[in-house]
């Protein structure tokens, strides 16, 4: 009998699944998941992620046994697995979504291509963001976006199972992988029923609470959606979110102002999640060369291990980082003000390059997305050559966002009795007062690495000098053009807040810094 093979990656749900309802419609369907051992095998992939995959994979699979189908799961390289399939019983054709993954998976798909035409297979790929492959230009992608928000969802007609030839692989275990085994005690879980429950609840009451508490690391865990995961990993589509914000603002009474500000923040999120990823998608190469090549050289020569070591194990001594690091270690999550501080504090005072933090921040990061994280890692770092440089100090963002100490305290337990004149500089403390509070400032709390303010200075003179280069001044048109954000999409607010007008219109992604009020 001939069918077609859904290949589940990151997009494990039934619900608006394109691929899948288009091969239902169509006959007979086999719905596949391959773990591939060398996707798990690369250096930002962790074990919270796999972990996090088979916990939506066992809700995939209870949401097809009830229409009375199978999920069949191989471990095996791709090409592998689908061409032993083939050899055990032919299909028709390969259908998935476009994937914008690391450089693995951009040439394991290359390879998958190679092969479908090599056995004269077709491969159909449908988009599941606002991402367009081969985009010429980004003057209609906003176009492109409202087009593919707008559209129905795929409805799921009657499936017609074809029964595989085999049963399924039991998932190794993340060691047998290759993978680390630490996973955050208090992460996530993974699964459909799990982000539907957060979406209803975020559109019912937390978004109220959306603008003005999403800055705060003390606030932000429940004023935000928390929805990332499950976007990276597909268990509800975006559209699915898109439209379902966007029916909750056109059910809302007028009294509900703040409710309707906060959801029209989270839709201007929703988008500019796509506008991160078509920037790897249009240019792959961003995961590890810098954006504007004219940056090339800045930070390299200089990789301090020493630095990197004591930010991974949250040793730099400044509070406010060293418990972001606690936090993120035992909870896979972090705010996005947050996450751009301790990239910040790594880039200007640590001046370390961008791509081993990035490294070490995807295997923290449980909601890891490629697309978003490289350019915001570059964009934090200032080697996009299209971005305003913002350089978070630590200590007063510190000060803004905990002002009694109370999140420093919480993941930082050695400063609980520190008074609150000396919680975010602990360093300063007087010998008696640190006996006093029972601290040891070098052992129980790191030294900071390096002077906050002269280490500051001299990175920020040393990028403006870089900047300044005729050359680099010169290449970064192109990148406008081919990367920047336009007029007139959701959220482009200035860095200082105020919308972006004609005269400071000239810094394309300005606008995105701002994204956390
Ligand atoms: C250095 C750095 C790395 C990041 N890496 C990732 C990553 O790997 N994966 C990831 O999903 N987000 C990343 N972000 C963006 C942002 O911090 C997270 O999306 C957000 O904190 C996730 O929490 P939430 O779902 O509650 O967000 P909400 O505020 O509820 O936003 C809803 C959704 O919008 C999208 N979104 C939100 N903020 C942004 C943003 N600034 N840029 C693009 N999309 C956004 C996400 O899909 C998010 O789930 C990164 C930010 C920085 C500064």
């Amino acid at each position: 009998m001939s069918y077609r093979v859904v290949w589940f990656k990151r997009d494990l749900r039934l619900c608006d699944h394109a691929p899948l309802a288009e091969a239902a419609r169509l006959g007979p369907v086999l719905c596949l998941y391959v773990i591939e051992p060398g996707l798990w095998a690369q250096p930002d992939a962790a074990t919270q992620h796999y972990r996090f995959a088979l916990e939506g994979l066992a809700d995939l699979a209870a949401e097809l046994q009830r229409l009375g189908g199978r999920l069949l799961v191989r471990v095996g390289e791709a090409v592998e697995v689908l061409d032993q399939l083939y050899r055990a019983a032919p299909f028709l054709a390969l259908h998935a979504h476009e994937e914008t993954g690391n450089g693995w998976t951009y040439v394991r798909d290359l390879a998958v291509g190679r092969w479908c035409r090599a056995r004269g297979v077709a491969w159909r790929e449908w988009p599941q963001f606002g991402v367009v492959r081969r985009l010429a230009d980004r003057k209609h992608w906003q176009r492109e976006w409202e087009a593919l928000m707008a559209q129905p969802q795929a409805g799921l007609p009657a499936l017609r199972c074809f029964e595989p030839p085999w049963s399924s692989d039991l998932p190794p275990q993340p060691a047998q992988l290759g993978l680390d085994p630490w996973q955050p005690p208090q992460r996530q879980r993974g699964g459909r029923r799990r982000a539907l429950a957060l979406l209803d609840d975020f559109l019912d009451q937390r978004c109220e609470r959306y603008r003005g508490h999403i800055s705060s690391p003390l606030s932000a865990p429940t004023a935000c959606s928390r929805l990332s995961p499950y976007l990276a990993q597909g268990s509800v589509s975006l559209r699915e979110v898109v439209q379902a914000t966007r029916a909750q603002i056109a059910r809302l009474p007028d009294s509900q102002a703040r409710a309707r500000q906060g959801l029209q923040a989270f839709l201007s999120r929703l988008y500019w999640h796509c506008h991160f990823i078509q920037k790897l998608e249009s240019e792959p190469a961003l995961e590890s060369c810098n954006l504007h090549r004219g940056y090339d050289g800045l930070r390299e020569p200089d990789w301090n291990p020493a630095h990197f070591e004591a930010l991974v194990q949250g040793r730099t001594g400044w509070p406010l980082v060293d418990a972001c690091v606690a936090m993120l270690h035992q909870t896979g999550w972090l705010n996005f003000r947050m996450r751009a501080m301790l990239v910040s504090v790594a880039a200007y005072p640590l001046w370390l390059h961008w791509r081993e933090v990035g490294l070490w921040l995807a295997r923290e990061f449980l909601d890891y997305e490629p697309g978003i994280h490289w350019s915001q890692l570059q964009m934090q770092s200032g080697t996009t050559g299209i971005n305003t440089t913002r350089v978070y100090n630590p200590i007063k963002q510190a000060r803004d966002q905990d002002p009694q100490g109370v999140f420093v305290r919480r993941w930082l337990p050695a400063l609980r009795r520190v008074p609150d004149s000396w919680i975010f500089e602990p360093w300063r403390l007087p010998p008696e007062l640190q006996q006093r509070c029972g601290l040891r400032v070098g052992v129980d709390i790191a030294l900071p690495l390096v002077d906050l303010e002269v280490a500051t200075r001299e990175s920020k003179q040393r990028l403006y000098a870089r900047r300044a280069q005729p050359e680099v001044r010169a290449a970064k048109a192109a990148i406008v053009d081919k990367h920047g954000s336009r007029k007139g999409m959701p959220g482009r607010v200035s860095d200082r807040g105020t919308r972006v007008t004609r005269r400071n219109a000239a810094a394309p992604d300005a606008a995105q810094l701002s994204l956390d009020f």
